[in-house]
């Protein structure tokens, strides 16, 4: 190892971007070199069992001051609801004297601090001699389609669908793309987030003001998008690739899922998870399960209650659990999603594409359906099913809605061993699946990135 660097960690405060930061900790760590972790106490006492070197990461809590009209105690983005996070953004940046303080006491003086919408923390690093990184989280074709200047989000005027419905000028794909009223999703470009600026102000402004981006993907899978994205920040992008935590083989899988999934065939479970954070409509909640129902194979639903419903069971359809008895099980509490997707009776995965578990169905051997629910998971689903052709989006409704019979009859032609489309997918998925296992591929790009890092600290 080279010289040990000293990274100030400091993602925004949704478990979907705190994770991925601590998965790249972790693997710095394993180098040897010092993370100090800053963080909300709630996610701090959530994060501290996945952090594996203790003895050179330190997740510092932070406090989040209240901004109205937050819950009283909102720290993270799992504490409330969608379109309260632009008040949340405005709360992250009133952690800036605590941040600034925090970071001018740090011994020994941090080498570089990473962040993602904490566009603010550059002007610290700049004052300290310190090198800022903007780590990204999300797949580079989303970025590439909405986050760069030449997107020219308007400020003096409502973004329309117009304006969304085509890519910026250069954007290397026509797939990878949002079809129809999917555009609504670039609607959050021109929303308010946070102390005055729009989403798309405030994330351009952080990519602008680093002295680097960094991006959570590998060049075999959106090598275009990264060169495009070089192009419009005319800066380095330095990617750490998949950046998956290894499954540690002393935690064993939980024994209520061990035995539920050892009843079963190999390849014949459907495991279905949402992520982290999203929570779905009651009438669609429902609508999923009884399309598990109608394939009459097993099934896992890991899903938090839809909203409204205080719990599962409130929340399941008329006399679901009497007819599906033992073969299905609907969860609300958090699995070990890694571990499960490796057991062998597992044969499908069935998520929403968020970008984690887009990485993690890749590594597995299961099917892969997608039912992606926020944009840039619609942009993953993209890349999986028509670039790389590992998996299959389920049909949906011009207005997003998902129906029992499309998600089943998805489900049904991945699993049927005959079907073309079913044996496409089980081949490229098995042929990427080589790629991304094979010795060195994770770790080859880790190096590759820890010398990145070291070419500019020296520039
Ligand atoms: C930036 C934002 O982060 C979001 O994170 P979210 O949690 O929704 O989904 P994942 O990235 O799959 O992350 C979810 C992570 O939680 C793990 N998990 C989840 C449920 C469970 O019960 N048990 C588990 O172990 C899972 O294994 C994965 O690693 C989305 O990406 C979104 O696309 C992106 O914009």
């Amino acid at each position: 190892m080279g010289k040990q660097l000293h990274i100030v960690m400091f993602p925004w405060i949704a478990m979907g971007h705190m994770t991925p930061f601590l998965h790249l900790s972790n693997k710095l760590a394993e180098r040897g070199h010092k993370i100090t972790f800053f963080l909300p106490n709630k996610a701090k006492q959530q994060l501290q069992h996945s952090v594996l070197y203790p003895s050179l990461i330190t997740l510092h809590p932070i406090t989040i001051p209240h901004v109205h009209p937050l819950p009283l105690g909102t720290e993270t983005a799992s504490d409330i609801h969608l379109h309260l996070t632009g008040h949340l953004a405005t709360a992250l940046d009133l952690t800036r004297p605590e941040v600034e303080s925090l970071i001018k006491g740090l011994t020994p003086k941090p080498h570089f601090i990473f962040y993602d919408f904490a566009y603010w923390v550059t002007e610290i690093a700049t004052e300290l001699g310190i090198k800022s990184v903007h780590y990204n989280v999300v797949c580079a074709a989303s970025l590439a389609i909405a986050l760069v200047p030449d997107r020219n989000v308007p400020r003096d005027r409502p973004l329309t669908m117009e304006d969304n419905a085509q890519p910026p000028p250069g954007y290397p794909s026509s797939n990878v793309v949002f079809r129809g009223s999917e555009a609504r999703h670039m609607l959050l470009l021109g929303m308010e987030f946070g102390s005055g600026l729009t989403f798309y102000e405030r994330i351009t402004t952080a990519m602008k003001l680093s002295d680097a981006i960094a991006i959570r993907t590998c060049r075999e899978v959106e090598g275009n998008f990264c060169d495009y994205m070089s192009a419009q920040y005319n800066k380095p992008v330095f990617l750490t690739g998949p950046v998956l935590p290894d499954i540690d083989d002393n935690i064993p899988l939980e024994a209520q899922w061990a035995e539920w999934l050892g009843r079963f065939e190999p390849g014949t479970v459907l495991f279905c998870a949402f992520g982290s954070q999203f929570i779905l409509e009651k009438d669609q909640f429902q609508e999923l399960v009884l399309g598990f129902e109608m394939t009459k194979l097993p099934f896992l639903l890991a899903l938090k209650p839809p909203s409204g419903c205080a719990s599962i069971e409130e929340a399941l359809p008329e006399g679901f659990k009497e007819r599906v008895g033992e073969r299905g099980v609907v969860h609300s509490g958090w699995v070990q999603q890694p571990l499960i997707l490796a057991h062998p009776s597992v044969g499908c995965f069935v998520n929403h594409c968020g970008f984690g578990s887009m990485w993690e169905s890749l590594m597995a051997a299961s099917q892969i359906v997608m039912v992606p629910q926020l944009g840039d998971q619609i942009l993953n689903t993209r890349l999986m099913a028509e670039e790389l052709k590992v998996g299959v989006e389920v049909e949906k409704a011009e207005n997003g809605w998902v129906s029992k019979e499309s998600l089943c009859n998805t489900i049904n032609l991945v699993m049927d061993q005959g079907s073309e489309v079913g044996c496409l997918v089980r081949k490229n998925h098995a042929k990427w699946r080589q790629i991304m296992v094979n010795q060195g591929f994770m770790s080859g790009y880790f190096d590759t990135f820890v010398k990145d890092l070291e070419m500019i600290m020296g520039t």
